[in-house]
């Protein structure tokens, strides 16, 4: 095996284990949107995602990686969720 065959072998192991995470958080996810149907709780909480959002610059940092990019990525999963609670029927 070349050093870039390898290499991209070890990337699909990363992938794979990125794409069960998220699907690890994901049915996480679905039960908070199943938890704020029930007690008519908004699908968003500005202050959380604040806080999180603050987490993921340290994250970040930490793994020598860009915030911006970490940010942009949370957000667009923290979008789907948003979307997953009101379907479920949260609150506006
Ligand atoms: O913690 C919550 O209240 C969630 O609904 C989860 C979550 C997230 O995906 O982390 C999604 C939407 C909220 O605005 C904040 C955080």
């Amino acid at each position: 095996m070349t050093e870039l065959e390898a290499l991209r072998q070890e990337i699909d192991g990363i992938d794979a284990r990125i794409v069960a995470l998220l699907g690890e958080r994901f049915a996480c996810t679905d039960k908070v949107g199943h938890l704020k149907s029930t007690h008519q709780l908004p699908a968003v909480d500005a202050a959380r995602e604040a806080r999180q959002m603050a987490r993921f610059e340290t994250l970040a940092n930490e793994h020598a990686l860009k915030p911006e990019l970490v940010q942009r990525l949370f957000r667009l999963i923290v979008d789907e969720v948003v979307d997953k609670h009101k379907k479920l029927g949260a609150a506006d």
